[in-house]
């Protein structure tokens, strides 16, 4: 018999004239390859069929806006909307809920979207970047560090996640000092210099992280004396100069200043050897991915946030196949929601809210905000590569160190960092 369709409605940023992450490139293939695996099994939503309508929105919000309206003025009805980067879904999800309608965001990373008064109905499979905070916090605490200084670019994602850290530094009775930049770190760098910054986190994109790591090269703000966290998801060889950027320093000398900074970086792929939901490993998964694309993945933006998407469709039919059952004992039927209907929404809702099952990109589930709760993956620059030092569970609060840590001069890690004296 002829199957009923369930539409959905999705935007892709499927290039970044703005700046903002393309990710779409990986992202809406494997959307796609997620629609396929559910569609094919006969224990979900059966006599179901998910459709998916989507628009690229270029990562931008007013674009995005223009195409939601479309998605949801335009008939069939849809059930759910798919949202990419933090400014579409930022939008999105502030518009929606007047529909009855639930945000699910496969690659928005800003902290803003952590708010349930301004974002009721969204939820995201792409960890927030204050994830990092708990892991930053315990790493300061296992080498008693008791002083960090923050240095941020002006972008509110960066504010924000400096904002949270600069509070659970405080809570666990560890000094914060912050300096944030727009364009040029120079003046910012002569500021940490001269409050004896030893720890420093940087929280800023790749271009402005090669100008930092050159201004801390000619000031000697690296070695013995001092620590770097950047964060993890910069490419491999981020710190290579690029001859359009013409910073005064040879690829040599960014080595040397960037050897030994540790990074973080939320898990968005299972490494484990169990099947997923899917019945695919998450290597499976990406190795599957892979060979669809006919691109290379190093050169296809949001590859690595692919597992994520995969595992969105997934929540959402999962949370399709929860609701059916509920809304069967009043007669009620999915393919009859019309926007209007209050009671529905709230057996979808809760549904989503209650997810949880093994994804591609790990174990899926949401915390009352509506955010993705994942492990985070700790790495070391050492001669040039980044080598795994552990992973943290912030639920847990178990740290997997693994000891291969190296500081400059061969020592132990630098004193308690308070400590002013010439170490
Ligand atoms: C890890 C990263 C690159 C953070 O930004 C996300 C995009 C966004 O938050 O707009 C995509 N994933």
């Amino acid at each position: 018999s002829e199957r009923v369709a369930l539409h959905i409605g999705g935007t892709f940023p499927m290039e970044s004239d703005g700046g903002g992450w393309a990710g779409g490139q990986a992202c809406l293939p494997a959307v796609q390859m997620a629609l396929e695996d559910v569609n094919k099994r006969p224990d979900i939503l059966d006599g179901y069929e998910l459709v998916l309508h989507y628009y690229d929105s270029k990562c931008q919000p007013g674009l995005a806006a223009k195409y939601m309206y479309e998605l949801l003025y335009k008939p069939p009805v849809k059930l759910m909307l798919l949202a990419g980067c933090s400014p579409v879904t930022t939008t999105v999800a502030e518009a929606v809920p007047v529909w009855n309608m639930i945000v699910l965001s496969y690659g928005a990373s800003s902290p803003a979207l952590s708010n349930r008064d301004r974002f009721p109905t969204l939820f995201r499979t792409h960890p927030s970047a204050n994830l990092q905070n708990p892991t930053r916090v315990r790493l300061f605490q296992k080498f008693n560090w008791k002083k960090i200084t923050i240095l941020q670019s002006v972008e509110e994602v960066f504010t924000s996640n400096a904002k949270d850290l600069e509070i659970q530094c405080r809570e666990k009775g560890i000094k914060v000092n912050r300096q944030s930049f727009y364009g040029n770190p120079a003046d910012a760098v002569k500021t940490m210099i001269r409050q004896d910054a030893r720890i420093i986190v940087g929280l800023y994109y790749e271009n402005e992280a090669r100008k930092v790591l050159c201004e801390a090269y000619k000031n000697k703000l690296y070695g013995r004396k001092y620590v770097w966290f950047l964060i993890g998801w910069f490419s491999d060889t981020w710190y290579i100069p690029p001859k359009d950027e013409h910073l005064n320093c040879t690829a040599q000398q960014m080595a040397e200043a960037a050897q030994f900074h540790f990074t973080t970086e939320s898990i968005m792929l299972s490494r484990e050897n169990k099947v997923t939901i899917s019945g695919m490993t998450g290597v499976e998964f990406r190795d599957r991915l892979e060979n669809q694309l006919n691109t290379d993945p190093a050169d296809t933006a949001g590859f690595p946030e692919a597992p994520l998407a995969y595992d969105a469709v997934w929540a959402m039919a999962l949370a399709f196949n929860c609701t059916t059952a509920k809304l069967t004992v009043d007669r009620m039927k999915l393919e009859d929601f019309d926007y209007h209907n209050d009671f529905m929404y709230k057996q979808l809702f809760n549904c989503m809210k209650d997810t949880r099952f093994p994804g591609v990109s790990g174990e899926v589930m949401f915390s009352d905000l509506g955010d993705r709760i994942a492990r985070t993956q700790i790495e070391q620059m050492q001669g040039g590569k980044y080598i795994m030092m552990g992973t943290y569970d912030s639920g847990e609060q178990k740290l997997d160190w693994r000891n291969k840590e190296m500081f400059a001069g061969g020592r132990g890690p630098p004193p308690d960092s308070t400590i002013t004296r010439d170490w």
